[in-house]
């Protein structure tokens, strides 16, 4: 009989889900997509009903393509967006659309929270993590003071994998990686903080059991099992946040290796062995999915995001070539951008379109290009985009290299490590060497691993990921680029720091 493990992602644009043998091997994959909706200006929901029916849909898939005969399935492990609310009743009907990662909506709650907790300095203490509008515990507060008649109904409060899991053993449960993300567990004590939650007034009974990332949480019901084409019975692994199970898929579980991941948001995540923290809070110090293990990583709200919006709303004419060439319309972007010189003549974009995290906790900042001339065209625009991004991811690593954490690899992910260009790109703004992996899967890899080794499969997840986990490609800076990006970089944030008042004005405007 075989040993297989599945991995679920329940991701912001869709659910990714995929099937591993013990060697590490993809049997197969699947996707499900959903909808988000924007009701109100920085608001940004789903219907957790969506990501259910889209996990169950994956498995499904899943056991047709590989041919999975019930018993071969092991274990399950389970990913997600992270920070997300889902608010369930006494019934654990879901009381409201869930409130998402990006939702801008709780600056006055995280002003609160500060306050409540007794300053910046103690709920740091407390949490490691200062209040920021995507977090878990500031949506809470946010439902209390606006719709308190939807609170007082609430019983349990689940993040999105959580739910999902939820459906499918009928237990609630997290784990610590996406725990951290709520603001409201003691990540350095690796439990629910309770001296915060007093402070909140909020009764620790509305939070599930907590596990460790690769502790059995549960096992699927007789009537989910039916559903999908799966035992009875088969355990579900704690798993994680979709950052941290991403870390175990890109085999970043040492000190020194850094991962760099592209996607719609952007993030720096370094692994470390004790609770580090930014005394300023810009990066976040979560829980590792590895046991006894952290995390400090860097969030870029609208890295790929920027040039998915270039290509949704300016982005006619590539896509139009794309069209008649018959490939996708990034590659005919990224092409353009090659046609502009390193440091695009002058022009920056700050990417902060959706406000941002890391390093400027601003949710009023908002992107912009400055510089330009009647000598840039539409190469400069969409390199510079990228070049913005890439300075963004910039500050992450280097607030994590001044916490004097070593940057020895940088493993680059996500759909824009997909570019070559995008790699070069990288590894000419980051001055260091930036390498592909041979699982480019991330989150539902990494849980998958974490099922292979909660199951007992495997000992440890850095032994899982040394057996299953290489380097494939490497991009090295070039000399000429690198030296103008050293020298672009410094300005980058000036004009941030230059335009931070008038984006803060900018948000009254609307
Ligand atoms: N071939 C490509 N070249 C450059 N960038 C790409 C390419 N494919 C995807 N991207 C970038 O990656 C982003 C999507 O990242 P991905 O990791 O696939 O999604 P998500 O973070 O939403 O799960 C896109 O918005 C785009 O910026
Ligand atoms: O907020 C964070 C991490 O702190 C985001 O990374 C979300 O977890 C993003 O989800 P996807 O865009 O990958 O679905």
């Amino acid at each position: 009989m075989a040993n297989v493990f599945l991995g679920i992602d329940v991701g912001t644009s869709g659910t990714k889900s995929l099937a591993i043998d013990a060697k590490g091997k993809i049997l197969a994959s699947a996707t499900a997509t959903y909808p988000i909706s924007y009701p109100k200006p920085g608001w940004s929901e789903q219907e957790p009903e969506d990501w259910w029916q889209a996990s169950k849909a994956t498995i499904r898939q899943l056991v047709k393509k590989a041919k999975l005969k019930a018993a071969d399935v092991k274990g399950i492990g389970l990913s997600g967006q992270m920070h997300g609310s889902v608010f369930l009743d006494r019934k654990d009907m879901v009381l409201r659309p869930a409130l998402l990662w990006n939702d801008q909506r709780t600056g006055e709650e995280c002003a609160e929270i500060e306050s409540r907790a007794g300053g910046r300095a103690e709920l740091l203490r407390l949490v490691a993590n200062p209040a920021l509008t995507g977090f878990t515990a500031p949506k809470i507060l946010w439902l209390r003071n606006h719709e308190p008649k939807v609170f007082d109904k609430v019983r349990k409060v689940l993040l999105p994998k959580d739910y999902v899991r939820f459906r499918l053993t009928g237990e609630y449960a997290t784990e610590v990686s996406d725990a951290s993300g709520t603001l409201l567990l003691d990540v350095a004590g690796r439990q629910w903080s309770r001296p915060l939650l007093e402070k909140l007034e909020l009764d620790p009974d509305l939070l599930p059991t907590c596990y460790e990332s690769e502790e059995i949480s549960g096992s699927l019901t007789v009537q989910v099992a039916k559903e999908v084409g799966l035992a009875p019975g088969t355990p579900v692994v704690g798993g994680g946040g979709d950052q941290a199970a991403g870390a175990v898929g890109n085999g970043i579980v040492s000190r020194g290796v850094i991962s760099a991941t592209m996607g719609t948001s952007g993030v720096v995540f370094a692994h470390s062995d004790t609770v580090e923290t930014d005394p300023e809070g810009r990066l976040h110090t979560f829980c590792h999915a590895v046991r006894g293990k952290w995390h400090v990583m860097g969030v870029i709200l609208s890295a790929g995001g920027s040039l998915q919006w270039y290509r949704n709303e300016l982005g006619d004419y590539s896509v139009s070539r794309a069209k008649r060439k018959k490939v996708d319309p990034y590659q005919i972007l990224t092409a353009e951008a090659a046609e502009a010189p390193p440091g695009s003549e002058g022009l920056f974009f700050l990417p902060y379109l959706t406000g941002e995290r890391t390093p400027h906790a601003d949710p009023h900042a908002r992107g912009a290009w400055i510089g330009l001339t009647p000598r840039h065209g539409r190469a400069h625009m969409v390199r510079s985009l990228m070049e913005g991004a890439t300075y963004a991811m910039k500050d992450s690593l280097e607030l994590i290299k001044g916490l004097g954490i070593p940057v020895e690899e940088i493993r680059v992910s996500g759909g824009g490590a997909r570019s070559p260009f995008w790699r070069q790109l990288q590894a000419d703004i980051y001055g260091q060497p930036v390498r592909t992996i041979n699982a480019e899967e991330g989150p539902a890899y990494g849980v998958a691993l974490l099922a292979a080794v909660g199951t007992g499969h495997f000992k440890s997840v850095p032994e899982i990921c040394d057996r299953v986990i290489r380097t494939v490609r490497k991009s090295s800076p070039k000399k000429k680029a690198a030296a103008m990006y050293e020298k672009c970089y410094p300005e980058f944030g000036n004009l941030y720091r230059s335009l931070k008042g008038d984006f803060a004005t900018i948000s009254t405007l609307t």
